[in-house]
């Protein structure tokens, strides 16, 4: 019995966890969850699941889950805020957490579980893109295998099992493009929030959404990619493919190319990271390879979507610079959502704030904090002035 505990289980990716454990109820079993403003949906998982720790966002959520739950007699430790998000991620019971949380909020939690000898499966990519370097030696100290749960990286992860990293040319990320890739610069500008919301291929959370949207959810993913896998940014592609059917590749250096195919579902990598090194049956849909109407690639515009190179740009550069790129967008999706800034204004305040920022090396997860706390003010300041 492998047994889990859920950061972010109200989101999509919480939700399709979930889903998972329903379909192998032999195998998984949560223990833990934790939530943050959505609390009638979190009461909901709390008793059908009946984890043996819960927390939400707030106190007074924190207060109202309780008095619920003490009702149906049934009396978890129930926490809050952040030191809640730590206590559900280091549950002694837990031998996996799964990060669904959006944004670098996952970064302490997700250093505690580690620091509690918990595998990872991880969704939360703000947390590598923040501060991989530290989180990928503290795994490693501690002898947790990060798990991919993000489509592109389950694939390569997938594409890489029983080869030589040596063999490996480079791997390359598909993107979808989002629904504006064939929308005409001057267009872009004018695009709503409603507008940006639409996937054309997966449904998820606004601000992953808004990410695909202005392709630094591609750019989030290369640096994701990086940590996890070791590689120089040289040795990592993206390619638009809009079927979002494969999910990315692996170049080997005899010219092979490894690919994975799939439906675009997130319940297939999250329970592949659950399954590991097992694959458990399923009844989800298949992928019908003759029903396909051709699988096509493209070169990523860069002119249009600059939060693409802005992201390579902030890896290369290394130390804070990828957690300064994490924050400032986080910011910056926020305000385009609250309708405070136009679409193309994403890049721009993220590019603002990068300038801004002096180049520093960080030594330690209070520091990586504080950069990102700086990041977030620069980016609020930029927006006000807007
Ligand atoms: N959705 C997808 O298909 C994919 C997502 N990812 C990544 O997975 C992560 C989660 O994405 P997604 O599920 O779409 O996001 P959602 O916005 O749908 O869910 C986020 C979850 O985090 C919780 N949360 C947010 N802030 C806090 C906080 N301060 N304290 C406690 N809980 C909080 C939310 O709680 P509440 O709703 O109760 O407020 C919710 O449960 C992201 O990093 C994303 O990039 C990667 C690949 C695919
Ligand atoms: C499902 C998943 O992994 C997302 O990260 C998805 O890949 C987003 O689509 P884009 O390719 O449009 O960024
Ligand atoms: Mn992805």
């Amino acid at each position: 019995m492998i047994k889990i505990a859920i950061l972010g289980s109200t989101g999509s990716i919480g939700r399709q966890t979930l889903e998972v454990v329903d379909r192998f109820p032999e195998e998984l079993r949560v223990v833990a969850l934790a939530a943050g403003k959505n609390r009638q949906p979190f009461l909901e998982q709390c008793l059908q699941y009946r984890p043996l720790i819960v927390s939400l966002a707030t106190e007074e959520d924190a207060k109202w889950l309780k008095a619920a739950l003490a009702e149906q007699n049934y009396y978890p430790e129930v926490h809050f805020g952040l030191d809640g998000l730590v206590r559900v991620a280091t549950c002694e019971e837990a031998t996996v957490v799964v990060t669904a949380l959006s944004g670098a909020i996952g970064l302490r939690p997700t250093c505690a579980a580690i620091k509690a000898n918990k595998q990872i499966a991880l969704a939360n990519k703000e947390t590598l893109v923040a501060a991989g370097e530290y989180v990928t030696k503290l795994a490693s100290e501690h002898q947790i295998q990060i798990l991919p749960v993000d489509s592109e990286h389950s694939a390569i992860w997938q594409c890489l099992h029983g080869e030589e990293k040596t063999s490996v040319r480079r791997i390359i990320l598909t993107a979808s493009g989002g629904p504006f890739r064939q929308m005409a610069r001057a267009d872009l500008a004018k695009v709503t929030p409603q507008m940006a919301l639409k996937h054309p291929n997966w449904t998820m959370g606004q601000k992953i959404t808004i990410d695909s949207a202005t392709l630094m959810n591609k750019g989030l993913e290369v640096i994701e990619a990086r940590w996890l896998f070791n590689l120089d940014y040289s040795d990592i592609d993206v390619v638009v493919h809009p079927q979002s059917i494969i999910h990315s590749l692996v170049e080997y250096g005899d010219g092979s190319m490894l690919a994975h195919l799939g439906m675009p579902d997130m319940r297939i990598p999250i329970q592949y990271a659950l399954s590991y090194p097992k694959r458990w049956f399923n009844d989800l849909p298949r992928l019908n390879l003759t029903e396909l109407k051709g699988l096509t690639f493209e070169e990523p515009d860069l002119e249009r979507f600059p939060a693409l190179a802005l992201a390579y740009q902030a890896g290369k550069q290394g130390g804070a610079a990828p957690a300064v790129l994490n924050a400032a967008n986080e910011i910056a999706v926020h305000a385009f959502l609250a309708g405070r800034i136009g679409f193309m204004q994403i890049p721009e305040i993220v590019e603002k704030v990068l300038e801004n920022h002096k180049p520093t090396g960080i030594n330690n997860l209070e520091e990586i904090l504080a950069i990102d706390q700086w990041a977030r003010n620069e980016a609020a300041r930029i927006i006000s002035n807007c």
